[in-house]
């Protein structure tokens, strides 16, 4: 039998910005391993570089040294199209606000992005019901986000990054807006889901408490990942 591979390999990633005259080394060659189904907090201290390491992770950012391995596929021997496919078809992204799309419903905006996948209508709507169902929210299909609570956005919002059925999922503070009880309650959603789905997660968060609930939980020091 063939070992299990990694979802995700960071490979001497590395990545400074320039602020004036100096140079901040956010990132140095910085590795993390991360496995089909394991669930990873990452709790770092403010501006210490959570965000840069989620998006390069996340092939929204590339390093610049080092590699990023996302399914086996090195992005950075891939075309611009084809990282965009394998975002698309391997990643799901939370952020700390929700960013659905005003003028369309909850069910749509968990259906849209399965369209661009290519999935066929009908199956795409099957899909995000099972999704928001299993969220509470089949009462709520056609509200508009504007018409949702904080809680139920982000719900939605949780469903949509699911809804292709990625095998990794990033998430930015993905309860970072919500009041304390919202926020626990939501949390804990996110994480049943994410193991009823057995989607792999690296989850960026301030909260001690939330991260105790993941597997395990990484810290950035000196611009290394290391276990927390
Ligand atoms: N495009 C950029 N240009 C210059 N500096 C940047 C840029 N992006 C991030 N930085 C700096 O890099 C550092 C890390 O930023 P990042 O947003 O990754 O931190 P973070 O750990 O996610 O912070 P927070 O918890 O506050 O969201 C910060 O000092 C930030 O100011």
């Amino acid at each position: 039998m063939s070992e299990v591979a990694p979802i995700l390999s960071l490979r001497g990633v590395t990545r400074q910005f320039q602020s004036g005259e100096e140079t901040l080394h956010i990132l140095r060659s910085a590795n993390l391993e991360l496995y089909p189904g394991e669930i990873v907090a990452l709790v770092a201290p403010s501006g210490t570089g959570k965000s840069t390491l989620l998006h390069i992770a996340g092939l929204l950012e590339p390093p610049q040294d080092g590699d990023v391995v996302i399914a086996g596929q090195k992005a950075h021997h891939l075309s611009d199209t084809g990282r965009t496919a394998l975002r698309r078809d391997e990643i799901g992204f939370v952020y700390q606000f929700h960013h659905l799309l005003a003028e369309f419903t909850a069910l749509e905006n968990v259906v849209l992005p399965q369209l661009i996948a290519g999935v066929a209508l009908r199956a795409a709507e099957e899909r995000a019901k099972e999704l928001l169902t299993r969220f509470g929210l089949a009462h709520r299909l056609n509200a508009l986000p504007g018409k949702l609570s904080g809680g139920e956005q982000q719900r939605t919002a949780i469903a949509r990054a699911l809804a292709n059925r990625p095998r990794l999922l990033l998430a930015d503070e993905p309860t970072g807006n919500l009041d304390v009880h919202t926020s626990d309650v939501v949390f804990d959603e996110l994480l049943r889901m994410v193991r009823h789905e057995g989607v792999a997660a690296l989850i960026a968060t301030h909260n001690d408490a939330l991260a105790a609930r993941m597997d395990h939980t990484v810290t950035l020091r000196d611009g290394q990942i290391v276990p927390f």
